[in-house]
């Protein structure tokens, strides 16, 4: 059995070791292309799984795409753990609360918050949603009335202030007011907001330290730190900047969390997600156990503040590019959401189907987190969904791991596979999900052919440690869509945007982080 263990993972396919450097592996032409982009042509390649050289002398990385691996992998969170090399630097960006969190801790903690997102959570944040969006639509309008009618603009500093203050106002009841700062310029320059404008805000604090963070996060620096970590487990305060820069995110929030918690409620503007933490805690005083502490209480509020806006924003921002790419597709958004009226209640949400579609088609191809890592806690037999072809002829119908066996899970690659979506995998068609009979649909494989997860994709990943945002991101995501496009027309610039992962799906123009421009102009509506 030992012997059938060690020549499993020997025998899978994968990118030679002869464009593998000494000293980095695979890792550093991973680190260099676009986001996935290089696990999805070697996915293409080699199959849905497949082995990659580690750098600093690490033994060989699983890259798992095949879905019944990654089902698996997902399912059994307990065994299958982000790796705990990491668990510092999460801990220095997001506090100890539930991305941090494993095993027991974890599930308590999820047990207590699950609440605040459940579907009827969620509808009683719809009005503030409404307002937040109407808010960013009124924003880009005057901007553009202002420049005379249409404008050019980063859009990425405006989506961040929407979706912060929609979370501070919906999860916490604090409103941030980041939508009421002073606009960053109309034109695409590349100056951060850091440079615009005095900070005089904890928004504008919040959105300076994490440009910053994502313009570190683009350098060597921030390529090799988690490699040291990896490496050298016991170090975990590098004098290295990309770490650094994860400590001070966290104190600005943090202030914020603290004064939240000192004030010991929520006004009536909303306040779930803190509703239910100070409930936690008011138990475990009451009852001697089963509560969180109030340091537990600050690491979630600053997790959620962290995780709930930045995510939903990259999402969308890559979104509205596609839109701003897709006249035709952009034409048709807007005549449903016109024909629906002003009301975007949240049932009124739920009947749009071709914004469903598109949603669904923006988190298929722009996953704002693009990929994740697993680390198995003990040995293990994988299943397979796709055979793997072993060099003496045989298929592998299942795959023997080791323990410490180190996974990359890259949601982009398994959501643009050819193999698996079709040739046309890598175009933004959103009447791909409206099923065959719908008006141009191309339909979709069967389920049992595509991941598993919300909606067969894994952009919130799946398990018990899937996202536990998922359904606020979705709603939060049409209403701002739905209201930008109704008011607005979005084109596409000359400008060349990458898609890197800093440490979120982001946009990168002329060498800057988090620079999307986009022309913007009032729209025709027929
Ligand atoms: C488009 C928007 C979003 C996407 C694509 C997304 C994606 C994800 C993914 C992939 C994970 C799993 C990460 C991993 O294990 O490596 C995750 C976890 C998580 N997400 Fe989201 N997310 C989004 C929005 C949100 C929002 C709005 C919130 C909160 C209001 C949120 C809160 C969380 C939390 C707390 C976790 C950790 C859950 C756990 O470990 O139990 N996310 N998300």
């Amino acid at each position: 059995f030992l012997v059938r263990r060690r020549q499993d993972t020997r025998l899978l396919p994968g990118p030679s070791t002869k464009i593998a450097s000494w000293i980095w592996g695979h890792e550093l032409e991973v680190f260099h292309g676009e986001a996935a982009e290089v696990y999805s042509r070697w996915m293409y390649i080699y199959g849905p799984l497949f082995k990659i050289k580690a750098a600093l002398f690490h033994s060989d990385i699983i890259v798992a795409g095949d879905h019944a691996a990654v089902q698996h992998i997902f399912a059994d969170s307990i065994n299958y753990v982000k790796s705990p090399a990491f668990r510092p630097p999460i801990a220095n960006l997001l506090g100890k609360g539930l991305v941090w969190a494993e095993g027991e801790d974890h599930a308590h903690q999820r047990r207590l918050l699950s609440p605040a997102f459940t579907p009827e959570s969620v509808k009683g944040m719809a009005d503030v949603i409404s307002e937040c969006a109407e808010k960013l639509e009124s924003r880009l309008t005057n901007l553009a009335l202002s420049n005379g009618g249409e404008a050019t603009l980063n859009i990425v500093p405006y989506m961040s202030s929407c979706t912060l203050d929609i979370i501070g106002l919906v999860a916490f009841g604090h409103d941030f007011q980041s939508s009421s700062s002073p606009s960053p310029p109309p034109s695409p320059s590349p100056s951060s907001p850091s440079s615009t404008s005095a900070h005089n805000s904890d928004a504008e604090d919040i959105h300076a330290s994490w440009h910053t963070h994502v313009n570190t996060g683009l350098t060597f620096g921030a390529f090799l730190a988690p490699l040291v970590l990896r490496a050298v487990p016991l170090i975990t305060s590098l004098p290295v900047k990309a770490i650094q820069a994860q400590g001070e995110i966290k104190g600005i929030v943090g202030r914020i969390a603290r004064r939240l918690v000192e004030q010991g409620g929520v006004n009536r503007r909303g306040g779930n997600i803190l509703s239910v933490l100070m409930r936690a805690q008011a138990m475990e005083k009451g009852s001697g156990g089963g509560g969180l502490t109030t340091s537990q209480i600050i690491d979630n509020i600053s997790t959620f503040t962290m995780v709930g806006h930045e995510t939903t924003a990259g999402t969308l921002n890559f979104t509205l590019l596609e839109l701003a790419r897709n006249p035709s597709v952009q034409q048709k958004l807007r005549d449903e959401v016109v024909r629906r009226g002003r009301d975007l209640a949240y049932d009124d949400v739920q009947k749009l189907e071709y914004l469903d579609a598109v949603v669904k088609e923006g988190l298929r191809l722009h996953p704002a987190s693009p990929q994740t890592e697993r680390v198995a806690l003990k040995d293990d037999v994988l299943p397979l969904h796709t055979p793997i072809k072993t060099p003496d002829g045989k298929a592998l119908t299942s795959l023997c791991i080791k323990k410490g066996q180190v996974f990359h899970i890259p949601f982009t690659a398994i959501q643009t596979n050819p193999r698996v979506w079709g040739p046309d995998a890598a175009e933004f068609k959103p009447e791909r999900w409206m099923g065959e009979g719908g008006e141009g649909g191309s339909g979709l494989p069967p389920p049992n052919e595509l991941p598993h997860g919300w909606s067969n994709l894994v952009a919130f990943c799946d398990g018990p440690r899937s996202c536990i945002g998922y359904r606020l991101a979705v709603f939060e995501a049409k209403v701002i869509l739905a209201t930008l496009v109704r008011a607005l027309e979005f084109r596409a610039t000359d400008a060349v945007v990458r898609r890197k992962i800093s440490p979120t799906l982001q946009p990168v123009t002329d060498g800057k982080g988090g620079v999307l421009p986009l022309h913007i102009s009032l729209a025709m509506q027929t």
